[in-house]
């Protein structure tokens, strides 16, 4: 019998091995999902001049000081308008929102305070310099640093890169991960069952939470208990994969074909984690570009728990991201709860808006609508068998 690694070591190993992915250049489209790799200043000040806030008239605030006033309209001034008018005193121009401001003009009137006259117009309203002037370089001004480099781009900030007249940036791009279920006993969820056969539904699993956690994600089926076969699915899927996940074939049965295959290449190291559910699998590289693979344990809940806590963090160092062990949020136990000794426990449960979390009743690695009517891990540690109700926990939640 070997002895248990500890979670602590295992997730260090993995980390100390999986590289950040090289920078690649997309086009805007593609960065949804990605880390910026770059430094990305703006070439010019936003807003680019001072233009108006609101639809209205530009005013000299001091011809509108006494009110109500009649003044004459000289002319329009729509958004996009490039001939660079000015305003003399006494005269005022309808002006659009995001029209650039007329020279001579230092206020704008909201039309809601006129008349909305078109030759002539009744300024009800007075107001102060600059009122409803959007000043240039209000939000950026020219050469400032918008989105430092390690920002992962969200819908914000792929606005902002348009905003500053990007159509390319340099990111780490999304990892591309290959999942592979390995098992005789599977069949793809939609065909028939015959005896001894479960649906297939660790991959689905596993690929949702690669898109969660930022990775592009690919299933590449089902292998059955064969180490050759296995061998040769992986051999023909490492050309896409920047990261490989499997899972089942890990453990001590006698058709363990992830174990048997990928053992003796002596790149990858299978350990019993001193962990509840998920504790024997593997981590390592295979082939000429060292790709980081990882042999989930095929119990559902066993490879789920697996992905949260250590292919999660390995996907954000990918990414560039800052990684370390997935982050845990503080609760209080709405009931009493065991664990087994020596290993840490990740029991399903639900997490009230209380800060409450509750153990759900079916806590089988096997049992995946348990864990499906779950929405937080409660992480037990290594030493502890028993918890009453009341007592602090960390939680992930999920
Ligand atoms: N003698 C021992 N037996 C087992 C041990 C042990 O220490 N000694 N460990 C148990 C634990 S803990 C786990 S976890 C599992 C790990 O099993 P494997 O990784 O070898 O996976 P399989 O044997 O292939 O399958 C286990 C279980 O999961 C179901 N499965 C597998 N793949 C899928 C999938 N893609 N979709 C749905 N369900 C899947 C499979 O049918 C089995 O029921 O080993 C224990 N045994
Ligand atoms: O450790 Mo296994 O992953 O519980 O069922
Ligand atoms: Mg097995």
């Amino acid at each position: 019998m070997n002895s248990l690694r500890s979670v602590d070591d295992h997730l260090a190993g993995i980390l100390n091995t999986v590289r950040t992915l090289a920078p690649l250049e997309v086009e805007l489209e593609q960065a949804l999902g990605t880390t910026l790799a770059e430094e990305v200043t703006s070439p010019v000040a936003l807003p680019p001049f001072d233009n108006s806030a609101m639809d209205g008239y530009a005013v000299r605030a001091e011809d509108v000081a006494a009110v109500p006033v009649t003044l004459p309209v000289i002319d329009d001034v729509p958004a996009g308008d490039d001939r660079l008018q000015a305003i003399g005193p006494g005269m005022v121009m309808r002006i659009m929102t995001g029209a650039p401001l007329p020279a001579g003009a230092d206020a704008v009137i909201p039309v809601e305070w006129t008349d909305a006259g078109t030759a002539q117009v009744v300024v009800g309203r007075s107001a102060a310099p600059g009122h409803a002037i959007r000043r240039a370089g209000e939000d950026v001004r020219a050469g400032d640093v918008v989105l430092p480099a390690g920002t992962p781009i969200g819908p914000a900030q792929l606005g902002v890169l348009a905003g500053v007249g990007r159509r390319r940036v340099l990111v780490r791009p999304r990892p591309r991960v290959v999942i592979i279920s390995t098992g005789a006993e599977l069949v793809e969820p939609g065909m028939p069952l015959g005896p001894g056969q479960i649906w297939e539904s660790n991959s689905y699993a596993l690929l949702a939470a690669v898109r969660e956690a930022g990775g592009e994600g690919y299933r590449a089926g089902i292998v059955s208990d064969d180490a050759a076969g296995f061998l040769d699915q992986l051999d023909a899927q490492l050309v896409r994969a920047d990261l490989v996940i499997t899972s089942g074939g890990v453990s001590m049965g006698a058709y363990e074909p992830v174990k048997e295959a990928l053992g003796p290449l002596g790149t990858v190291r299978f350990d019993r984690v001193a962990m509840q559910p998920g504790m024997p699998q593997g981590f390592g590289v295979v082939g000429e570009d060292h790709i980081p693979l990882f042999a989930l344990p095929g119990n559902p809940v066993s490879s789920f728990v697996s992905f949260m806590l250590f292919v999660r963090p390995a996907l954000r160092k990918m990414r560039g991201l800052p990684a370390g062990p997935t982050p845990t949020v503080r609760a209080v136990t709405a009931a009493p709860l065991r664990s087994p000794q020596g290993k840490r426990s990740f029991l399903r449960g639900v997490l009230a808006p209380d800060g409450t979390v509750e153990p759900v009743r079916r806590q089988g690695s096997h049992q995946l609508a348990a864990l499906a009517s779950a929405n937080a891990l409660i992480v037990v540690p290594e030493d502890v068998t028993e918890l009453p109700e009341g007592a602090n926990v960390e939680v992930i939640p999920l």
